[in-house]
């Protein structure tokens, strides 16, 4: 998403849609490891590094978190508040799985990518513009579309499509 524009489609996911979209993002890897280490991404990638650790037996599990967005919108700067440590840094050559939620314009990926160049990059979504910052992804999803997470949702009442009832 640009800065300028509010995203003009959703796509709200379940929990089942997720954990199903977890357990392919699984699938997709199992046959590319092992892996020695997850580097999860917060707060985005928890729940898809939880996930994708249990599927492939992975028991080394750090994080890097960053904040990027506020309301919608990109910030200006990307901030790292905790970086990877430095064990995790240093077993790079053994196959480092990088995991997150999504990719959209791909800044979050790009700086992970830079302190981590040979890890493997795996995000659940994918916007066409973060899309060559990934290796392995599940579904792409336009640029103009937000994806609103299980945890960002609730139930409401939908008024009908076609106008009041
Ligand atoms: O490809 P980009 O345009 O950089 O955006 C992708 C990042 O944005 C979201 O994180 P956010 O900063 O919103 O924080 P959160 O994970 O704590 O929700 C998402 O979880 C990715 O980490
Ligand atoms: N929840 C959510 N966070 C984002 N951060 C960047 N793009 C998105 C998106 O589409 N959905
Ligand atoms: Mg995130």
């Amino acid at each position: 998403m640009s800065d300028q524009k509010l995203p003009e489609k959703a796509f709200p996911v379940s929990w089942d849609q997720f954990h199903r979209d977890c357990r392919a993002l699984a699938w997709r890897l199992s046959g590319l490891g092992p892996f020695e280490a997850i580097v999860c991404i917060t707060r985005g990638g928890l729940v898809p590094s939880a996930i994708v650790a249990r599927e492939l037996g992975v028991r080394v599990i750090d994080t890097i978190c960053i904040v990027s967005y506020g309301e919608f919108k990109q910030l200006e700067n990307l901030t790292v508040l905790k970086d990877v440590a430095d064990s995790v840094v240093n077993l790079e050559r053994k196959k480092l799985l990088v995991v997150d939620d999504l990719v959209d314009t791909g800044k979050t990926a790009q700086l992970v990518r830079q302190k981590l160049p040979d890890a493997h990059f795996a995000t659940v979504y994918a916007k066409p513009s973060g899309r060559p910052q990934v290796d392995t992804f599940v579904t792409e999803v336009s640029q103009d579309t937000w994806i609103y997470f299980p945890w960002d949702l609730g139930y409401s009442f939908q008024p009908p499509i076609r106008g009041p009832i």
